[in-house]
């Protein structure tokens, strides 16, 4: 029998598209994985620590037998997001094409970690509208230009300043701080937490609030 003509819908440039469920759902694989499916969803300045404490993250996930898969902004950018550049524009796309990808893996029952700057608070939200409520979870990585200039562990703040690099975030480019989100990790004053300090604050979040059981 043929499809129902109603059943056909228009996305974008994609027309008569229809949509297919299968009956293993999202919670079937949570049962599967002991897991909840979700977004990490780090933010902060370039030098702020989101690649390691993603590592830190995934590390001590994958020691308590959870499933997780780091999507890194810088990475992606290799593959997938190549096309793209720094201006406003590539960002929100490189923005809205990883929190398509990670609403996948959540989807798929696994924890997924993204390592972004994701400067602008609009593509952030327009992230979290795509996700089921509860399942986008925003951290911001809240370290001051100044430490994350005197790291400059890929010397970019450098070329940044010597203006040889242009549009570089926090330099000549925005940065906007979530105005709220689940978790901000932040130095307390001169007690310099450790990446792994940080990931177990995240590893808390996620016990107290049910991710880590289906
Ligand atoms: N103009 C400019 N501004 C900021 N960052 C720059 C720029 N050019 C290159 N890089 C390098 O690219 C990494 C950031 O990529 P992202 O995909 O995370 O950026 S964004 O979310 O699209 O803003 C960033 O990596 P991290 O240092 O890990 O944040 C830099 O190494
Ligand atoms: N909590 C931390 N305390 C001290 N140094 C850190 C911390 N987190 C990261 N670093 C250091 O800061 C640098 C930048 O970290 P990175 O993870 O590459 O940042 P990002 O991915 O945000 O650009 C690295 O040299 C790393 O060792």
């Amino acid at each position: 029998m043929g499809k129902n003509l109603s059943q056909m819908s228009n996305v974008a440039n994609s027309t008569n598209i229809m949509w297919h469920d299968c009956p293993i759902q999202k919670q079937d694989r949570q049962q599967l994985l002991q897991q909840k499916g979700c977004v990490i969803w780090l933010t902060g300045l370039s030098g702020s620590g989101k690649s390691t404490i993603a590592c830190a993250l995934s590390r001590s996930l994958h020691s308590k037998g959870k499933l997780s898969y780091i999507l890194d902004g810088d990475n992606i950018r290799h593959g997938l997001n190549q096309d793209l550049s720094f201006r406003a524009e590539d960002r929100s796309e490189n923005i809205r094409r990883i929190g398509e990808v990670a609403k996948l893996f959540a989807d798929a029952g696994v924890i997924c970690i993204t390592s972004l700057i994701s400067p602008y608070q609009k593509d952030r939200d327009a992230c979290r509208a795509l996700m089921p409520k509860g399942d986008f979870i925003e951290v911001f990585i809240d370290v001051p230009l100044h430490v994350c200039e005197a790291r400059d562990p890929k010397g970019l703040y450098k070329l940044a300043r010597a203006g040889k690099i242009k549009g570089f975030t926090g330099i000549d480019d925005p940065y906007e701080p979530p105005s709220s989100c689940e978790i901000v990790l932040q130095q307390k004053g001169s007690n310099c937490k450790s990446p792994s300090d940080m990931a177990e604050e995240v590893i808390s979040y996620l016990e107290e609030n049910g991710y880590l059981r289906a």
